[in-house]
This record gives C-alpha cells, sequence and structure tokens, in this order.
C-alpha cells in the first residue's frame, strides 16, 4: 500500500487522521498564509492547501514513491477571512463578529502523489473545498475574555475550537463536523483511496 505523508503541523489534523485507521508520517509545511489582495475565501483555502503539498514535495529526498496530504481551514464572516488570531485583540474582534450568528468555515484538502522524486504538476493535484455553516449563540465580553484566557482560540482559525470548550457557544452547525475541526474525512477517505493509501476498510 502505498505511503503518506502529512503535511501537517496541526495535532487535531494528525489525530482525525488516526480516527480512519490511515497510518501516516508528518512534515510541517511553513508557507506564507498572508491572503492576496482581494483572494476569494474559496480561492484562498484552495491555494493554502496546494502550496502546503508543495512545500513538502520540494523537501522530500529519496527515490521512494510517496503521497502527501495537506489541508487548511479558515472562518468566512461577511467575506473577511479569519485566520489564526495573534493576540487578544484581533481574537475579541473575531468572536464579536461571530457572536449571534451564522458563518462559514471552510477547509480544502489536497492529495498528491510524487512519484520517484519527480516533482508533480499542479494537473497531479487533487483537491476538495469543504463548506459548513455554524451558528453561534451571542457572546458577552466577560466570556471573550475567559475563552481567551483558557488558552484555546490562540492556534486555531476564527479564534475558536468546535471540539473544546467552544462547543458551548455553538447553536446549530449544518455540513461537516470534521471539516470545521480541520479536516473533512469523508472527502479525505475518497482522495486517500483513489491514491491507493489504506484506511481502516482495507486492514
Ligand atoms: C474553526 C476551527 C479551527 N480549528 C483549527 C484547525 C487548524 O489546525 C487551525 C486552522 O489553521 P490552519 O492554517 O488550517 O492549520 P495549522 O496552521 O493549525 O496547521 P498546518 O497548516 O500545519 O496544517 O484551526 C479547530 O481546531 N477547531 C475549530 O473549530
Amino acid at each position: 500500500m502505498m505511503k503518506l505523508i502529512l503535511a501537517s503541523s496541526s495535532p487535531r489534523r494528525r489525530e482525525l487522521l488516526s480516527q480512519i485507521g490511515v497510518s501516516f508520517d508528518v512534515m510541517s509545511a511553513d508557507i506564507d498564509e498572508t491572503p492576496l489582495a482581494s483572494e476569494p475565501a474559496s480561492e484562498y483555502v484552495v491555494r493554502m492547501a496546494r502550496e502546503k503539498v508543495m512545500a513538502c514535495t520540494s523537501s522530500l529526498e529519496g527515490l521512494q514513491t510517496v503521497t502527501i496530504l495537506g489541508a487548511d481551514t479558515s472562518v468566512i464572516v461577511d467575506g473577511d477571512i479569519l485566520g489564526k488570531p495573534d493576540n487578544y485583540e484581533s481574537a475579541k474582534e473575531m468572536l464579536l463578529k461571530l457572536s449571534g450568528r451564522e458563518h462559514q468555515v471552510m477547509t480544502s484538502i489536497c492529495v498528491v502523489t510524487c512519484s520517484l522524486g519527480r516533482t508533480p504538476e499542479s494537473a497531479d493535484l487533487m483537491t476538495r473545498l469543504v463548506t459548513t455553516d455554524v451558528k453561534f449563540r451571542p457572546l458577552s465580553e466577560g466570556q471573550i475574555q475567559s475563552y481567551w484566557n483558557s488558552g484555546e482560540p490562540q492556534d486555531k482559525a476564527g479564534a475558536y475550537g468546535i471540539q473544546g470548550f467552544g462547543a458551548v457557544f455553538v447553536d446549530s452547525i449544518k455540513g461537516s463536523y470534521s471539516a470545521v475541526v480541520g479536516l473533512p474525512l469523508a472527502e479525505t477517505a475518497e482522495l486517500l483511496s483513489t491514491a491507493g493509501v489504506a484506511i481502516w476498510q482495507q486492514y
């Protein structure tokens, strides 16, 4: 079966991928995550997942054939792309924007197989974009302050984690829960199967 590398330093993505019975190695892909001027959110999220994968292919050594998986998650509200907050002020601004209303979480995944160290071309990349609607309850400033103090918002897009304390802010969700956490598992399984990577059914 094909060997897999997860191009990510996110502990959530590691956990989600393990959940569907995939064996993999991890490589972190450091890229510039600044959106281009007036880049639509859907294009930005797809580009980020592709760039994470491509950054990983360029640092691969050896002649082994491997498949690489990368992903990107952003929170979108009023057309604004919310990434990870830099500080309390930016987290507060994000959470006030999300308070009492619906927003979108966009997660894209990208999968490519590198044959014998050959650099893949863009036509070789398989991508999927998954959009999920999440509705928040109204948040008070006190809640936002104590949420920040919990340490949870710091490394998460939109300054919240649905899988953690942030669950108490969520009124409803329409779409893929795993995509909100960082990796849409149905779409991931589909692309990995196409690439010949074993998931739980193949054991
Ligand atoms: C909305 C939301 C995001 N997140 C996380 C998932 C991602 O790890 C993070 C979004 O940042 P990303 O830039 O997508 O990922 P990352 O920098 O953590 O990891 P890498 O680029 O190395 O793969 O936010 C949650 O854990 N829960 C949530 O509910």
